[in-house]
């Protein structure tokens, strides 16, 4: 077996990955080809040879590599050095356990959906959502947004997330979405703090083509961010692209600790507290 590890150096210091991580893996007899901080890029040949790419960090850390990994189509191991940790199925403190779920090959995968977006020269290709959000806390934006040359929104306010499944625990979550389970191919539109009394949010199918046009800011500018990094700043009349990426990714969940599971787990969901 061979793999690739992305790490957080924000969270994990080279010594400390080298120390306490490369060590039992390299005698384990998995072989780790390179390793390299989340974000980074990689040596084509040794991203086309590992058969898993694995991850330690949080979910932002998770992130920050889903597009190469969709790229080069390897699945990704994330293993918590983060606080929540959502997308993780392991901790630091189970190396031993994913060294064993890796040499049994005991371990399941989820495919999880990703979002195409373009906008001025950029493409970026997301996990979670893409977001356009005013700069500044003062003002608001006016915004259409047109699925397929259809004007679904025309509103006021601070801005829209566009979310994948997987993302409707992040930041959708936080704005009032549903949890929309990973199996699902669909697309989430939220209006940020929208004035308006019939606007909701929308879940679109993944054939759609979607155009949010910043029509007019009545302060400052805005941003586009795709997975929580800025991607372009915005000025009126400026559109941002948004389609269902054919790119997919493959999310490791070990057996028995299921999507199910970690919304119980990690956010509590549906618990009755006492
Ligand atoms: N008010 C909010 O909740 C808010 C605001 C901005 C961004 N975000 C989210 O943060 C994400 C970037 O993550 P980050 O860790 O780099 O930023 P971050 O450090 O600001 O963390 C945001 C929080 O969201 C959690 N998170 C991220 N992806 C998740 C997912 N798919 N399911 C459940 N929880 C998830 C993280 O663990 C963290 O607790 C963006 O994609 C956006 O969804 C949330
Ligand atoms: N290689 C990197 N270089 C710089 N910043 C990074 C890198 N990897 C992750 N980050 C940033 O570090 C911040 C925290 O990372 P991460 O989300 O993985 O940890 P966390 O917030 O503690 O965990 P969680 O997101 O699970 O709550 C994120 O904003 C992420 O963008």
């Amino acid at each position: 077996m061979k793999i690739i590890i992305f790490y957080n150096p924000l969270k994990l210091s080279k010594d400390n990955l080298e120390q306490n991580i490369l060590k039992p893996f390299n005698e384990s007899g998995i072989e780790v080809l390179d390793y390299a901080s989340a974000g980074s890029t990689l040596e084509e040949e040794q991203a086309k040879v590992a058969d898993f790419f694995v991850v330690f960090g949080g979910d932002g850390t998770v992130l920050k590599i889903a597009e190469i990994a969709a790229i080069f189509s390897k699945p990704v191991i994330a293993v918590n050095t983060g606080n929540l940790g959502f997308l993780s199925s392991y901790s630091s403190s189970e190396i031993k356990e994913l060294i064993e779920d890796i040499q049994k090959e005991n371990i399941s995968f989820s495919f999880r959906h990703l979002l195409e977006c373009h906008v001025g020269t950029k493409k970026v290709v997301v996990l979670n959502d893409i977001v356009l959000l005013k700069s500044q806390p003062l003002g608001t934006m006016n915004v259409d947004v047109k699925l397929q040359e259809h004007t679904l929104f025309s509103f006021s306010g601070d801005g829209l997330i566009v979310s994948t499944p997987t993302g409707s625990t992040a930041y959708a979550l936080s704005a009032g979405g549903p949890i929309i389970h990973p199996e699902l191919n669909v697309i989430q539109l939220i209006p940020l703090a929208a004035h308006a009394l019939n606007i909701r949010p929308f879940i679109a199918p993944p054939t759609q083509k979607i155009e949010i046009i910043l029509k007019n800011m009545s302060k400052g500018f805005a941003y586009v961010t795709g997975d929580g990094d800025i991607i372009h700043r915005m000025e009126p009349a400026m559109s941002v692209y948004v389609t269902s990426s054919e790119l997919t990714i493959k999310l490791a969940q070990r057996n028995g600790n299921n999507y199910l599971n970690a919304l119980d787990k990690k956010l509590g969901f549906g618990r009755r507290f006492e």
